[in-house]
């Protein structure tokens, strides 16, 4: 490459986990990247190669030197947020599943048909998420078609990478009067109204994506669950929806279809290698292997499977069989916007997994003793594999990946996390990172080069 070739260059020490148990500390390497962001190399420090480059990009204004006790990561990856639940945030979890979204959820997500509305909540919304380190964010919208065009909006104008869904659901058993699609038709048509808009507003090269979202089988008819598998495919979309949370939920889609969600989902071409199924806490091995044959992922939310779910999702048994996992925060079941409280949430819920709960009994019957995650897997659950779950170039540090990242600065005012250079090598930092990195300490993000929230 000439020093012409670039559009920008950040140097600093960078970790990511391109696999799920290998870190990769990059000492001082400097990032080159094209004008949509791309990064083209990585040049450790000592290349022939950087001193020119560096000094080129110097010239031109277009190099961001990192300091010391900074340190980049990828970008955080929420595979699983409803955009309309944000007013309900850290309230109204007093209720399982089925009486929290008739008493609390559909008379909130409702409220978003008034587009004025909806356009101070969401900009305010995107824009504290990127603040807290999610460059992309993966959304449920409602069910009118504008409000989720104004979600659009926000994301494209603060930079925000999204996937974003117009819910559809139609049956009128589960679904109020006023909160639904007339029919499966009218869910059909404007779903694909909202991907047509969504597509024309985000144009070339575009950083918001439409998903195709039934919001759940007991919400859905199956004209509707099955127009929206034919719809996935004819206009090439990714796919969500939530799959087999908790024990109503999973009795009903039995009672009804005589089928666990995967073999309905799977049965109406709703399993892709796009979809993103939220929770699964109850799939089956042969759920599994569904997931595995059609390529589909899960977004594990921890936090709120502790107050709807009833079980903890096998997270060791998925990774095991090759199951796609990534996080998600799953607002508002979920009480914070930060996906790093979501993977720390994760790490206990899979210690607590592994050891068993009930001190009356012995250790070796306390629970399965499998493996809980480690801070690696962790780490690459939040990152690379949530980029691998949608099918995008994000998520870690190569060439031919989008340069979605964050600064994260060591020992700034008020956060916790805390470096002694003397004390802890790159290894303990990274450890320190995951497990106590906070909003004080997100000193930069990019999404596509481009730094945000400047
Ligand atoms: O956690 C959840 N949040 C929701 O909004 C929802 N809808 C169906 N199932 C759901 N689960």
């Amino acid at each position: 490459m000439g020093t012409a070739d670039f559009a920008r260059v950040i140097t600093g020490t960078a970790f990511h986990t391109p696999a799920r148990d290998r870190l990769e500390v990059l000492e001082d390497h400097a990032f080159v990247l094209d004008s949509t962001g791309t990064i083209t190399q990585m040049l450790p420090a000592g290349d022939a190669r950087r001193t020119e480059l560096v000094e080129a990009a110097r010239s031109r204004g277009v190099l961001e030197e990192l300091p010391k006790g900074s340190f980049l990561i990828p970008g955080l990856v929420d595979l699983h947020i409803h955009a309309p639940q944000w007013p309900q945030l850290g309230k109204a979890l007093d209720a399982p599943l089925e009486v929290w979204l008739h008493k609390y959820t559909f008379p909130m997500e409702a409220r978003f048909a008034d587009t004025a509305f909806a356009a101070e909540v969401y900009d305010e919304m995107v824009a504290t998420l990127l603040a807290h380190g999610t460059t992309t964010a993966v959304y449920f919208g409602s069910v009118e078609v504008e409000p989720n065009l104004v979600l659009a909006e926000a994301c494209l104008r603060h930079g925000q990478r999204a996937l974003i869904g117009k819910v559809a659901m139609d049956d009128p058993d589960n679904c109020p009067p006023y909160y639904r699609d007339d029919s499966a038709q009218a869910g059909l048509d404007a779903t694909r109204r909202f991907i047509t808009e969504l597509r024309q507003m985000a144009g070339e090269d575009p950083l918001v994506l439409p998903v195709v979202t039934p919001r759940f089988i007991p919400s859905c008819s199956d004209e509707l669950l099955a127009g929206l598998g034919a719809l996935a495919k004819e206009l090439d979309c990714h796919v969500q929806t939530h799959c087999s949370e908790s024990d109503w939920e999973v009795g009903h889609v039995a009672a009804r279809l005589g089928q666990t969600d995967c073999e309905a989902l799977s049965g109406h071409g709703l399993l892709t290698e796009r979809t993103v199924l939220a929770h699964s806490n109850f799939i089956t091995e042969d759920d599994m292997g569904l997931l595995c044959a059609h390529g589909s992922a899960v977004a594990h939310c921890p936090m709120s499977n502790a107050y709807f779910a009833n079980a903890v999702f096998p997270l060791r048994q998925a990774l095991e069989r090759g199951v796609k996992v990534g996080l998600g925060t799953d607002i508002s079941g979920g009480f914070s916007p930060s996906l790093f409280d979501a993977a720390r949430h994760a790490l206990m819920a899979s210690r607590h997994a592994a050891s068993g709960t009930d001190p009356s009994l012995p250790p070796e019957a306390r629970g399965p003793g499998s493996r809980p995650l480690s801070t690696v897997e962790t780490f690459w659950l939040a990152t690379a594999s949530g980029g691998a779950a949608l099918d995008l170039p994000i998520g870690q540090f190569a060439p031919g990946y989008r340069f979605d990242a964050l600064a994260i600065e060591a020992n700034a005012p008020g956060s916790g996390f805390r470096h002694y250079a003397a004390l802890d090598a790159p290894e303990d930092c990274f450890e320190k990172l995951v497990l106590t990195a906070d909003r004080g300490a997100i000193a930069r993000i990019w999404v596509d080069g481009t730094p945000r929230l400047d």
